[in-house]
C-alpha cells in the first residue's frame, strides 16, 4: 500500500488528522485508527476526519475518535475542514455533510470560521438516555476525588453531551469524574462530559472530557452543547464567549434556535502515513 497523505490541523489545540478520500476510497479499521491516534507511536490526534464524496455538499465528513469509536459531530473539526474547503473553492460559504446532518460554514473576520452547528436536540431518546427523563435536569450524580457533580443538562449536537454547571470548573477532577460520566449506564452510547462555570460577565469557563478521546484542549460540540444548555436554563441570554483550555470560542443562537460557533481553524503541517502504520487498512 502507498503512503497516505494527510493534513494535521487543530482548533484551539483539539487536533485532527484529515484524510482526503473524495477521489479514492480508504477504509481504516478501528485497530489502525487507534494505532494512528497514539501520540507516542503513531501520528497522534484527538479525531481522525475522513473526507468522502457527497452529492449534497462539498464533502461528507466521517469522524473517528482516537479510541477507534466513531462520532456524529465534531465542531472544531468542522471548522478545520471548512477552512480547507473554503480555500480550495474560494467560495464564501461551504456545506459539509456529517453523520449528524448537513452543516454550513463561512469565513468570519480575523481569519476565523463560523459554523452553523444546527439546533440542539433535547428529547431523551435523541441524546440518547437509557430512560425517559427531563433532559434539562437529569437525575444523575457522580462522586469521585472529593467532588460531587449532579443535575446535568443532557442534549445532542449530533453527539451526546452531559453539561454540569459548577461554581468552579477548575476545581473539578475531570480526569476522574469524566470517565464515570462518559460510561454511566444512563448513556447507552456513552457521552461527552462538560463542566462549566458561568461568570458574572456572562462568559463561560469550560473544560471537557470527550467520549473516546479523554480531556482535550477544546471541544467544539461540547462548547455548543454548553452554550445551548446555558440558554435553555436561562443562565446566559445573548451571545457569549466560552473559554476552553486552548482558548476562546464565540457563540450565538439564530432565530431558528441553531447554534453558531466562531473560532480558529489552524493548519499544522502536511505529512504522509507510511505503509507499516497502515497495516489493516483497505484502499481502493
Ligand atoms: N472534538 C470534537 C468532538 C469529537 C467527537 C466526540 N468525542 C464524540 O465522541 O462525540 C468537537 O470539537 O466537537
Amino acid at each position: 500500500m502507498n503512503p497516505l497523505p494527510f493534513i494535521k490541523m487543530h482548533g484551539l489545540g483539539n487536533d485532527f488528522v484529515v484524510l482526503d478520500a473524495r477521489r479514492h476510497s480508504i477504509a481504516l479499521t478501528p485497530e489502525t485508527i487507534r494505532r494512528l491516534g497514539d501520540r507516542r507511536r503513531g501520528v497522534g490526534f484527538d479525531q481522525l476526519l475522513t473526507l468522502l464524496p457527497s452529492d449534497d455538499a462539498a464533502c461528507y465528513m466521517r469522524i473517528d475518535n482516537s479510541d477507534g469509536s466513531s462520532a456524529g459531530a465534531c465542531g472544531n473539526g468542522t471548522r478545520c475542514v471548512a477552512r480547507l474547503l473554503l480555500e480550495e473553492s474560494g467560495a464564501a460559504e461551504v456545506g459539509i455533510d456529517s453523520p449528524g446532518g448537513l452543516l454550513r460554514a463561512r469565513r468570519a473576520p480575523g481569519g476565523l470560521v463560523t459554523v452553523n452547528m444546527g439546533a440542539p436536540r433535547t428529547g431523551w431518546r435523541d441524546v440518547p438516555l437509557a430512560r425517559e427523563m427531563d433532559t434539562l435536569h437529569v437525575d444523575l450524580a457522580v462522586e469521585a476525588g472529593g467532588c460531587r457533580l449532579s443535575d446535568p443538562v443532557a442534549l445532542s449536537m449530533g453527539n451526546p453531551h452531559a453539561v454540569f454547571f459548577v461554581d468552579d470548573a477548575e476545581a473539578v477532577p475531570l480526569e476522574v469524574v469524566g470517565p464515570l460520566v462518559e460510561r454511566h449506564e444512563l448513556f447507552p452510547d456513552r457521552a461527552n462530559c462538560s463542566v462549566a462555570s458561568v461568570r458574572a460577565d456572562g462568559s463561560i469557563r469550560l473544560r471537557v472530557f470527550e467520549r473516546g478521546a479523554g480531556i482535550t484542549q477544546a471541544c467544539g460540540s461540547g462548547t455548543c452543547a454548553t452554550y445551548a444548555a446555558a440558554r435553555l436554563r436561562d443562565l446566559v441570554q445573548g451571545p457569549a464567549r466560552i473559554d476552553l483550555d486552548g482558548g476562546p470560542l464565540w457563540m450565538d443562537m439564530n432565530d431558528q434556535g441553531e447554534i453558531l460557533m466562531t473560532g480558529p481553524a489552524s493548519l499544522s503541517y502536511r505529512g504522509e502515513i507510511d505503509a507499516e502504520m497502515l497495516a489493516g487498512a483497505e484502499a481502493a
